[in-house]
């Protein structure tokens, strides 16, 4: 679902055409692998499937260059770009495309995973949200009508927990920094050109800075001063100058998909659900639910 939708809006991408998933699916289930590349290994294999993607990738772009076709997605731009970016090269697009897709593809459907799994464990959490949809559907002139932006920023109870579910389901091993000059801390020195490697997990699992922090309760962020609350202490989408371009989509994406979920599924669960890392987190077996329409379980 995630890869549909992030595919559609990059370059127009139709789920229909079983060629392309199969193509992205084959490499995205082998990439983090261990990088031995024989015949034979997960690698090697992931390899192979890459050529093939990257090939698919540059076909897309180059059918759509030579019709001159407009469909309204970020290739569109991408291509006017090319007109005047020196940069962007045929090779400099595809491989940008490509990491974009993965980026989200690898860490959303993850983290709704993760969610799904959460809210199940925590049935207080869903009635709390599901109030706070009825609060929304109540204000509304059309109950049907679509979900508007600042209906959207008005789900203060949702927000907390897509940042509860950041915090505990952050799926990134690490973010790397180079040491531009001599840190001295705790009387160790890193020396410069050293690479660091953050790992938000460790700061979002301290008591200390998240008391009782394995404890799923989105009611933590009413003390931390609301949502988004701009914090050292809380880094799922990195920070500084290389932050996370796709937050805001994510953050979206994860609470609209939680809205739908409550507001008119009603599931069980079957097996599954236990997170590791391995290195980025991962739930192995998966989740496995019952789902059905509200009231029909
Ligand atoms: C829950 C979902 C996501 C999480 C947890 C996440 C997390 C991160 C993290 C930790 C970084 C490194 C930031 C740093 O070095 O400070 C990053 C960078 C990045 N992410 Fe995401 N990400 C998510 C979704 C996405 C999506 C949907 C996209 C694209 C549509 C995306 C595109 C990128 C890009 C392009 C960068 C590199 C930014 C740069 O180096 O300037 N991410 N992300």
């Amino acid at each position: 679902m995630v890869f549909d939708l992030t595919a559609k809006h990059l370059f127009h991408y139709d789920p229909e055409d079983k060629n392309v998933g199969n193509v992205f699916a084959d490499f995205f289930d082998s990439v983090m692998a261990v990088p031995i590349n024989i015949p034979g290994t997960t690698h090697h294999k992931c390899m192979k499937n890459k050529k093939k993607a990257i090939q698919l990738m540059k076909d897309i772009l180059r059918e759509r260059r030579d019709s001159n076709q407009k469909k309204g997605d970020f290739l569109d731009q991408i291509i006017e770009d090319m007109k005047t970016m020196e940069f962007l090269t045929e090779d400099f697009v595809v491989y940008f495309i490509f990491g974009m897709l993965l980026a989200s593809f690898a860490t959303i459907s993850t983290n709704l995973t993760l969610a799904f799994a959460l809210l199940t464990d925590h049935p207080a959490v869903v009635k709390e949200l599901l109030e706070e949809q009825d609060n929304i559907a109540k204000s509304k002139d059309n109950v049907d009508s679509s979900l508007t932006w600042n209906e959207y920023k008005s789900m203060t109870f949702m927000s907390q927990v897509v940042d509860e579910t950041l915090r505990m389901a952050n799926i990134f091993p690490g973010i790397l920094r180079k040491v531009i000059k001599d840190i001295h801390i705790n009387g160790y020195t890193i020396p410069e050109d050293w690479t660091i490697m953050l790992v938000p997990h460790a700061v979002h699992m301290s008591p200390e800075k998240f008391p009782d922090p394995c404890t799923f309760n989105p009611w933590r962020w009413n003390d931390i001063g609301g949502t988004n609350a701009p914090t050292r202490d809380y880094i799922p989408f990195g920070g500084g100058l290389r932050h996370c371009v796709g937050a805001e989509f994510s953050r979206a994406v994860m609470a609209i998909f939680m809205r739908v979920l409550i507001t008119k599924f009603s599931w069980t669960k079957i097996k599954g659900g236990n997170a590791y890392r391995n290195p980025a987190l991962s739930l192995g077996s998966g989740f496995h639910v019952k789902i059905s329409e509200k009231g029909q379980i």
